[in-house]
């Protein structure tokens, strides 16, 4: 039977004593009472091992948290994320790649479902009902409009996070978290509410990291937030519009995983290492994580386009990624094909084969269309999500950057065109592509967070100065 979590009233809860273990300095106090030892411990203005041993602190492990508090200790990043498309995870690695790039061991990263892992129905049950969803499109469509008055999803997630609130707090201090990054449109209001009702929200620094580029749901924008980071100008006009204020609002990018900006090896060593035909031009062709939209037709079509049948040979090559869908690449793999072809599943480093390839068909996802146009590869989108995905065709097709269509007929004339007569015009949208990508995006984004922690240090450790 379901109960109904109160995270204050029982006592020695997890959550309570991962609570004062990591934020209350040991006295195992109020939160209050947490700023009263700051204070004391500042005045003594003594860090040392003997120091801390003659207050009592004998135990080993108290003494070195204690002696990390006063200088500058590590930090620890809790990313939340869930695996509803491949977008979400692919970005919170991104981030975590980053930080360790720019800021070594200063940070602690950890990627977390904490819904899947700490509550129930349906939070721990998403990326399924997602999967769902989005195969019965109308059903997607109707959940995403009708869920977008903030009423509506407002009231539906504070119930949720009512619901779940002690769960979710074990979750969340269970990491002891510094800094929690939200990279999933539903993941602002529960933290946020469970933080509020802690005390926690002037000690852990929040904030949202939104991984659509355009049509994103207003779930994305809470007013709680340090900081909003905008991947497009588009989104920040609609974060403005919903309420949140100019100094919340930052517009880098989208987080692309450093791999793929820092990965500069040429193409022809790419193609020997993949096992790809060095002198056939390529098109990559996927469908995000999950291997969505018109795959099997596309690379049946781009079978009969790219082969000269009077030459009697290829024009082209093709590399189908099919992501985690496993009945795409068992289909594609028992067909017959006259162009040399790779079928591939989950990739881990999609850098590399975007990077050996020329062009790349895929929906609109906005992961793949960031790392596509870092890339420089001219983008045919075939299929969208409705609702988040819509606004990306837009956001390509209006930079010149790639065309969009449903049509795989159309979709494999237009690369066989790429590759033989209108060679031209891939490499304009290629150009094109490379103009809108923003490969620092990543690293702007951790570098502001860093300062936001630094800033939020300053602060504490004025209040520990000054505070008698
Ligand atoms: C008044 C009529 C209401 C009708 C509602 C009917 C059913 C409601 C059931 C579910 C609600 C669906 C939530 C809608 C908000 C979605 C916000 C959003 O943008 O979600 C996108 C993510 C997936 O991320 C996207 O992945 C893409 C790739 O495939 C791409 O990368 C894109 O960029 C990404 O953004 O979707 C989800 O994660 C949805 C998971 C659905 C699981 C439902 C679990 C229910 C829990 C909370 C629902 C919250 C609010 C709903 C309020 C319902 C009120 C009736
Ligand atoms: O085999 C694969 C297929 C996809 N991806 C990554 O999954 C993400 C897909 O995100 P996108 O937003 O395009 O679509 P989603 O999967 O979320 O629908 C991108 O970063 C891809 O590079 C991957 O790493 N390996």
């Amino acid at each position: 039977m379901m109960k109904v979590a109160s995270p204050r009233a029982q006592d020695d809860s997890i959550t309570q004593k991962v609570f004062r273990r990591v934020y209350s300095n040991f006295s195992f106090s109020t939160v209050d009472d947490d700023y009263n030892h700051n204070r004391r411990r500042s005045r003594s203005g003594d860090y040392g091992k003997e120091s801390l041993r003659k207050r009592g602190f004998e135990d080993k492990e108290q003494v070195m948290e204690m002696e990390q508090m006063g200088a500058e200790r590590i930090k620890t990043v809790l990313i939340l994320m869930s695996d509803t498309g491949g977008g979400h995870r692919a970005s919170a690695e991104a981030i975590r790649d980053a930080f360790n790039i720019e800021f070594g061991d200063d940070y602690r990263i950890i990627i977390k479902d904490v819904w899947k892992e700490y509550t129930g129905w349906p939070l721990n049950d998403m990326e399924r009902q997602y999967k769902f969803m989005v195969k019965h499109v109308g059903l997607w469509s109707v959940a995403f409009h009708g869920t977008s008055p903030k009423w509506i999803h407002r009231s539906y997630l504070s119930a949720l996070a009512a619901y779940y609130a002690k769960e979710i707090e074990a979750g969340l201090m269970e990491y002891k978290p510094d800094i929690i990054i939200s990279v999933h449109p539903l993941m602002q209001h529960i933290p946020l509410w469970v933080m509020k009702r802690q005390g926690l929200q002037k000690k852990v620094i929040f904030v949202t990291v939104i991984t659509d580029l355009n049509t994103c749901h207003r779930t994305w924008f809470h007013h709680g937030v340090s900081r909003c980071y905008c991947p497009s100008k588009e989104v920040a006009k609609r974060a403005l519009v919903d309420g949140l204020g100019g100094s919340q609002i930052r517009v880098f990018g989208l987080p692309v995983r450093p791999s793929f900006p820092r990965t500069i090896i040429c193409k022809d060593d790419l193609r020997r290492e993949l096992e790809i035909d060095s002198n056939l031009p390529a098109v990559l062709l996927m469908g995000g994580g999950e291997g969505m939209g018109p795959v099997q037709k596309t690379a049946q079509a781009l079978g009969d386009s790219l082969y000269d049948s009077k030459e009697r040979k290829p024009i082209g090559q093709l590399i189908v990624i099919c992501g985690r869908n496993k009945t795409l690449a068992s289909a594609l793999a028992s067909h017959e094909w006259k162009i040399p072809i790779k079928i591939r599943g989950f990739e881990t480093q999609m850098e590399k084969w975007m990077g050996a390839c020329d062009c790349i068909i895929t929906k609109a996802g906005p992961g793949t269309i960031a790392e596509a146009l870092i890339c420089g590869l001219p983008i045919i989108l075939n299929d969208y999500i409705p609702g988040q995905e819509k606004g990306n065709v837009p956001y390509v097709v209006d930079n010149g950057a790639g065309i969009f269509t449903r049509s795989p007929k159309e979709t494999a004339k237009t690369v066989a065109g790429w590759f033989s007569s209108k060679k031209n015009e891939l490499y304009k949208m290629s150009e094109n592509a490379l103009k809108l990508a923003q490969p620092e995006a990543v690293f702007d984004i951790v570098k502001d967070l860093h300062h936001l922690s630094q800033q939020q240090q300053q602060r504490i450790q004025l209040y520990n100065d000054y505070s008698y």
